[in-house]
């Protein structure tokens, strides 16, 4: 997967932040993040095709309902003690939803979502920027977190356990450690390949969730979400033809029904623009 680069116009130059540092230079120094390490979410400005598919509220986010069940629950009781939801991790197959509801857990925290991914943290003040620059109860997402360098992932130890950051000075006999006081935050970790994470790392995740395949009709409600957000008309059946050849996963699910978008206006003009009409007719109750 290529390293998320979301540049705005207010952050610094690629070229001066953490990515810039020579490869040697240990996690002494902790940098802004560079935004090729780093992208914010927004809910304003989609940044591709699927983003703006994606559901914001967990009332939105189709089936998965064991899963919504218990993060509903972490949400709440977070929210009544004022603090951050318990660090997470959510494993399963590619395609899946795993990115969205990082996403609409932040949303609904009312927090913000910094998103990375485990092979651009390759270096200690790589993910040390990241930290540093979090603000209370920030949701901090890291993709493919099974890809995380052991160096990094030690990192991850003390600031997922006791919101510190601890940085050596020096090398050798003259080595010192010093703490830094982190903000409380979460950390969302996703990955296809769970075996793949070491335990020390798994076992600090407070919620470990799977995430299933989907079944017909789950997929059938995610295509009909989906034909309207593009505004595309489609008729249960139609939606459900499209589920049955989905494999289970909203990500096919969703391209399948964009090359049928494309299909059916060129090789039925006719009968397609008979169902732009009636819709139409319905939308404005003619
Ligand atoms: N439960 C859902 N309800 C509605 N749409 C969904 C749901 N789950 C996933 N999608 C859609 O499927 C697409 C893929 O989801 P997402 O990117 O979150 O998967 P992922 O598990 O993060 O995949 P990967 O492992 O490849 O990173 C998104 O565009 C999203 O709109
Ligand atoms: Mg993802």
């Amino acid at each position: 997967m290529a390293i998320i680069s979301s540049k705005s116009p207010a952050e610094p130059d690629p070229g001066q932040g953490a990515a810039a540092a020579p490869a040697s230079e240990p996690a002494t120094k902790p940098a802004k993040p560079s935004p090729s390490l780093v992208q914010q979410s927004s809910a304003t400005e989609p940044s591709s095709a699927e983003e703006g598919l994606r559901p914001k509220h967990l009332r939105d986010y189709i089936g998965q309902t064991a899963l919504k069940e218990v993060l509903d629950i972490a949400i709440r009781a977070a929210q009544s003690r004022q603090e951050p939801l318990d660090h997470l991790l959510l494993y399963g197959p590619p395609g899946l939803g795993k990115t969205t509801m990082a996403l609409i857990l932040a949303a609904e925290m009312g927090v913000t979502c910094k998103i990375t991914t485990a092979p651009a943290l390759e270096r200690p003040r790589d993910i040390a920027g990241l930290l540093v620059n979090l603000q209370p109860g920030d949701l901090l997402f890291i993709d493919e977190i099974h890809r995380l360098p052991r160096v990094t992932e030690e990192i991850l130890y003390p600031a997922m356990e006791d919101a510190r950051l601890d940085i050596t000075i020096g090398k050798g006999q003259s080595a010192r450690t010093r703490s830094i006081p982190l903000s409380p935050f979460t950390l969302v970790g996703a990955t296809t390949r769970v075996g793949a994470l070491t335990s020390p790392l798994r076992d600090r995740f407070g919620l470990i969730q799977r995430l299933r395949f989907y079944e017909i009709d789950e997929l059938a409600a995610i295509v009909e979400r989906t034909a309207q957000v593009l505004a595309t008309p489609i008729t249960a059946e139609g939606a459900t033809e499209i589920a049955r050849r989905a494999r289970g996963t909203p990500r096919i699910a969703n391209r399948l029904l964009k090359r049928v978008r494309d299909y059916v206006p060129l090789k039925l003009p006719v009968r397609w623009s008979q169902r732009r009409w009636q819709q139409t007719r319905c939308n404005y109750s003619m």
